[in-house]
């Protein structure tokens, strides 16, 4: 694990505060894919969508990387779009290329490892290198670095090529998701990494706690509607889906998260099962890459890199949420 500083990998942990409490640092590349090309506002370089144009750098570890390739599957844009997977272990030299057990290698370039794409996009980067990563194969250079906006990209920009008939950030739902995302943001999608990566008691209980007063409040929210806003699944649901299917197998023991286990909601673990058998989603976990990744990698955490054999679990089991089919 490290960082790029003015283009030069530095091995480095992750940022705390005097008080212990994990700090997530901003993405910095944030310009945007539009139908015309034109520069989104506020910014000055404008990337135009185009089949074949686009690459994804992820990892199937990570949560935030999740997303995009959930939106790739489901928007029907795999033949528009390339991927490369990295390695689950992140190392000493932050995320590698080896394409072994799963990862692709860099199908780009060949290099060894990612903080090498950012540095080819900007030698004198300085910052996280992490996944996803948006690549413009034309101009070699990252457009964007942050899930959250990739996935807008992802939902209409390529309408042209892709399923225009699904839109995951409706007009008429969008202050609804916004405002559900500012619930599950903070206390639930970083809230575990709050809770696992905080270096003292306080602040790991400080996480702890709104993490689980979050879970209650949408287990509570999914008793009564099938998805997130009511009865169509947006862009809130793929945002929390990522975070729910890595919550038992990883961040109950590795993250230290464990009042409850996803399993013990009812609603929450049907809500997980409905989700993950919409079709095209299936794929695009694997739990393999998920477990090794975390407790192979972060070695404060788990010195040895013991990979626990459990739980057991089924996601493709039935589950109840057709109980909120609307009568025909
Ligand atoms: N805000 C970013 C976060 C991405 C992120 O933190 N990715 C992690 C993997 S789960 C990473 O690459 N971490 C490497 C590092 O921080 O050095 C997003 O949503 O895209």
């Amino acid at each position: 694990m490290g960082l790029l500083i003015e283009g030069k990998w530095q091995d480095r942990p992750h940022n705390t505060d005097s008080g212990g409490r994990f700090i997530r640092t901003e993405s910095q590349w944030r310009d945007w894919i539009t139908r015309d090309g034109a520069p989104a506002e506020g910014r000055t370089r404008g990337f135009k969508a185009e089949p074949g144009r686009y690459h994804l750098y992820v990892s199937l570890a990570c949560p935030w990387a999740h997303r995009t390739l959930i939106f790739r599957a489901l928007k029907k844009l795999e033949g528009i779009i390339s991927v490369s997977v990295v390695h689950h272990f992140m190392g000493e030299n932050g995320w590698t290329f080896k394409a072994e057990d799963g990862a692709t290698g860099d199908t780009l370039y060949g290099l060894d490892f990612l903080h090498q794409v950012y540095a080819k996009a900007d030698p004198g980067y300085s910052g996280r290198v992490t996944v996803p990563v948006l690549w413009d194969k034309e101009q070699e250079t990252i457009v964007n670095n942050e899930s959250s906006e990739i996935i807008r990209m992802l939902n209409s920009a390529f309408d042209q090529w892709g399923d225009a008939g699904l839109d995951f950030y409706p007009a008429a739902l969008r202050a609804q998701i916004d405002k559900i995302n500012a619930l599950v943001y903070p206390a639930i999608n970083n809230g575990v990494y709050r809770a696992g990566f905080a270096t003292a008691q306080k602040a790991y209980e400080e996480a702890f706690g709104e993490l689980f007063l979050a879970l209650d409040t949408i287990e509570e929210r999914l008793s009564k509607q099938r998805y997130l806003t009511g009865e169509h699944i947006t862009e809130a649901d793929w945002r929390l889906f990522t975070t729910l299917v890595r919550f038992d197998p990883v961040y109950v023991g590795h993250f230290k998260c464990n009042l409850r286990r996803i399993a013990d909601y009812p609603n929450l673990s049907n809500y997980l099962r409905d989700l993950y058998q919409v079709p095209g989603v299936s794929g695009t976990v694997n739990l393999h890459h998920i477990k090794a990744h975390y407790y192979g990698s972060h070695r404060s955490i788990n010195p040895t890199g013991i990979v626990p054999a459990g739980p057991e679990l089924d996601y493709a089991a039935p589950h109840d949420r057709g109980r909120f089919r609307k009568a025909a």
